[in-house]
């Protein structure tokens, strides 16, 4: 057994209904039915069965996501045969812009960090990776995305289109980028925080214009991560502008002014997981953005950040559920 966990609220908590562009808390049908009671009252019957089934469906689809995690990662291990095998191995040199490189020497040396652009609130923009990389990587994930059977789960709970980096074969590239980079610049971008990263949730998400059926933006979330960082990988689309609100313990009322931020390839914006924020529909074109929740068992073991309460644990058979762990007496006791 792995020692990483998810909070059970995951079961419940944090479904995203697209008809309400809300995310609700889904413990039963009665329950759905009472608390969202006002939200729901003008849609028709069939408007109201059809999202009772899609919710019911995303609980069983998050039940079988974990129980058969170790599989759809060794069917896809075995099956897919990749096509440019060395992005799945870090290399610096040719996957990282050579200012992030010399911005991260900034940082681990208390020096003046000159190549990153800070936002306000706590967020931050600076050239990430090689235009070579990012193409390599949509090329790669186009390729596995058309495989014509492999298990893909899709990327998380509020985006259908993109890839789930860590099921294809992305875990190791992303270990190295948070422990050796993102680490020493959050330790001096968030220096109140104390982030200690020990884990991530990788994953593209993808946006499409000539389809009404396809995700074309992404509404107003925060995310379950202490801290972030998004990746855009194409540059072929209009629109598609990340903007940034308050905490979310401010409140939806209570939002300063937000700050918008035009992705160009390459770029990448780190922000805290609990930063609301949104990224504007595309008009044109495809976008495709890397995202990775990077997590802190120390800080969410203390309280999970959908559910806010402390997490009660479920350890995962395989990858790093939701970036909580178990103590060693709760390991023990599953073992005996
Ligand atoms: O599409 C984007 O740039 C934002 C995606 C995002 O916020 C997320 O997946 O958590
Ligand atoms: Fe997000």
């Amino acid at each position: 057994m792995s020692k990483y966990a998810i909070c059970q609220c995951y079961f419940t908590r944090n479904f995203f209904v697209d008809q309400l562009q809300t995310h609700c808390l889904f413990a039963s049908t009665p329950q759905f039915l009472h608390d969202y009671a006002d939200l729901i009252r003008n849609l028709g019957q069939d408007e109201l069965k059809s999202i009772l089934k899609d919710l019911a469906h995303e609980r069983d689809r998050r039940r079988n996501l974990i129980n058969g995690l170790s599989s759809v990662r060794e069917t896809i291990r075995t099956n897919y045969k990749r096509k440019h095998p060395g992005i799945f191995n870090f290399q610096e040199s040719r996957m990282l812009d050579e200012r992030f490189s010399e911005l991260v020497t900034e940082a681990r040396n208390k020096r003046a960090l000159d190549k990153i652009t800070h936002h306000g609130r706590g967020v931050f923009s600076f050239p990430a990776f090689t235009p070579d990389f990012c193409q390599e990587l949509v090329d790669e994930l186009n390729s596995i995305e058309h495989h014509p059977n492999l298990p893909l789960n899709r990327p998380n709970t509020m985006n259908k289109y993109g890839t789930a980096l860590d099921d294809v074969g992305f875990t190791n590239v992303v270990d190295t980028l948070r422990q050796e980079f993102i680490q020493p610049l959050c330790d001096r971008l968030y220096k109140d925080e104390r982030f200690q990263l020990d884990s991530h949730k990788a994953f593209t998400v993808k946006y499409l214009d000539n389809d009404f059926k396809n995700d074309e933006g992404l509404a107003i979330h925060f995310d379950n991560a202490e801290v972030t960082l998004n990746v855009a990988l194409t540059e072929n689309f209009d629109g598609g502008e990340v903007v940034f609100h308050g905490r979310s313990s401010n409140g939806l009322n209570q939002q300063p002014p937000p700050i918008g931020i035009n992705h160009e390839v390459g770029q990448g914006i780190l922000h805290l997981g609990c930063q609301l924020h949104e990224a504007l529909p595309i008009t044109n074109g495809t976008r495709v953005n890397l995202i990775i929740w990077m997590r802190s068992s120390k800080h969410r073991n203390l309280r999970c950040p959908m559910c806010l309460e402390k997490p009660i644990l479920e350890e995962v058979s395989c990858g790093y559920g939701d970036g909580f762990t178990m103590h060693q007496s709760q390991n023990d006791e599953h073992s005996h």
